[in-house]
């Protein structure tokens, strides 16, 4: 895209309103009177429009998991031709087989540089996943790496879309409004809604987690009270805007893994008017309520959660979004960076930007872009140099605010595409980090 086209972008995401609350049942109207008042389904929607009901969850679920949005469009979505398989390109999808789950700890450095012309789209890289997405369970990793806005569609049926930026700023031209997320920033775009990407910079690239499993809420704050961690005002819904276009426009749907393309005569970003709750939304992870050990010893990293994606055993999520975002270290008598361990979750990390404080250890290694895998019950933990400084640091309060990193936290193992499996970016030296620690033993 021209640096003219990028332009134009940014100065449209940079003027965007928005609606503010966590799964609150927004309503927005682009045109006044688009939206039917005191019922969903008139004989005649206002406007000549389509009245079409999307559901994110089962019409009977409980009214706490229930979610739907009514959408008010030109044309319903059921106008369009037969869709025929299309290219999957490095887009991978649950159930991952085609590897044996490696319990070794594993680190990549950034993707390579995509070809010229690559949009988001061709440019997502699956590197592995668990679960089943036709039975709505699990999850799978993909990266970005893309120099080209969409002029295409895309809508995911297996899942929801947790989208981090690392580089660059995007612009997501959805069927509810627009958004913006730059670095630092997460968007979502719920099961099924149609988004086309446009870049605000002239490369992005980052990380989506791709949630088969129950959608992403707000984790439970117990003792903590009620407030803290992400509050849900700062999640950012979009106000309705649509595109009135005819004319030829690719649609990809992802359906059980695969790439499904149709030439539509229309835009189907072109609803006027919405309201509900299965909404997508970004959040800057800034805005963060961070809470820690004011005391001693180095919490649990559930407690920097953001999102979490529960599954039908409590306290036990398919995926957990765990953001480690500036703070304050003040622990007394205590080994303040993440401690080492052995977890029967699955761990992925990814660095948005500066270093992560378990991993000091010096150049080429956990770097912004890259990505490292901790499978169930693999040891990890601080690196050698992370060890030995933390060992001996003076205790004084310190602020750790050099980075961001965040972790996909998931139930089961994630077993690697072939892709990430062999991929020239796949360090070969990671268990490096963790040798020369000197035995201290004094009995
Ligand atoms: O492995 C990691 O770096 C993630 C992590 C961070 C932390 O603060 C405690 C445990 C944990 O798994
Ligand atoms: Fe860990």
């Amino acid at each position: 895209m021209s640096g003219t086209g990028n332009e134009q972008a940014r100065k449209t995401a940079e003027a965007l309103d928005h609606l503010s609350g966590f799964g609150n049942e927004h309503s927005s109207e682009a045109l006044p009177g688009a939206l039917p008042v005191g019922r969903n389904s008139p004989q005649r929607a206002p406007l000549g429009l389509y009245a079409e009901q999307l559901s994110g969850s089962a019409f009977t679920e409980p009214r706490h998991a229930n979610r739907r949005s009514w959408l008010y469009r030109i044309r319903p979505s059921a106008a369009h031709p037969p869709f025929t398989r299309t290219d999957n390109g490095a887009l991978r999808g649950a159930p991952f087989t085609e590897t044996v789950p490696d319990p070794n700890r594993l680190r990549w450095d950034p993707l390579p540089e995509p070809p010229r012309g690559t949009d988001f789209l061709a440019g997502l890289w699956t590197l592995g996943g668990n679960g089943d997405a036709a039975q709505r369970t699990g999850m799978a990793v993909h990266l970005y790496a893309a120099d080209t806005s969409m002029t295409r569609v895309f809508g995911d049926s297996d899942g929801e879309l947790l989208i981090v930026p690392q580089q660059g700023g995007l612009l997501l031209r959805t069927e509810f409004g627009l958004l913006r997320a730059e670095p630092g920033h997460i968007a979502l775009i719920p099961r099924g809604v149609r988004f086309r990407v446009e870049l605000l910079d002239a490369t992005a690239r980052g990380y989506v987690c791709e949630n088969y499993g129950r959608p992403f809420v707000l984790p439970d704050l117990g003792p903590i009270g009620a407030n803290g961690l992400a509050n849900p005002r700062d999640f950012l819904a979009p106000v309705a805007a649509y595109e009135d276009v005819t004319g030829p426009v690719e649609v990809v749907n992802k359906f059980c893994g695969n790439l499904w393309s149709a030439t539509y005569d229309h835009s189907p970003l072109d609803v006027v008017a919405w309201h509900g709750n299965h909404v997508p939304y970004v959040y800057d992870l800034r805005r963060f309520n961070v809470l820690g050990s004011i005391s001693y010893d180095h919490p649990d990293p559930s407690v920097f959660t953001v999102l979490t994606s529960p599954s039908d055993t409590p306290g036990l999520a398919g995926v957990d979004f765990v953001v480690f975002a500036p703070r304050w270290l003040v622990g007394e008598d205590t080994f303040r960076p993440p401690y080492f361990h052995r977890n029967v979750m699955s761990e992925y990390m990814g660095l948005i930007e500066g270093a992560y404080d378990a991993k000091t250890g010096g150049q080429g290694g956990f770097v912004p872009g890259g990505g490292s895998l901790h499978n169930m019950m693999s040891a990890h933990g601080p690196d050698r140099d992370t060890f030995e400084r933390a060992s001996s640091a003076d205790l004084v309060p310190q602020k750790i605010d050099d980075g961001l990193a965040f972790m996909f936290e998931t139930r089961w193992p994630v077993t690697l595409t072939p892709a990430a499996a062999t991929a020239d970016h796949l360090q070969p030296e990671y268990d490096r980090v963790w040798q020369g620690l000197e035995r201290h033993f004094r009995p």
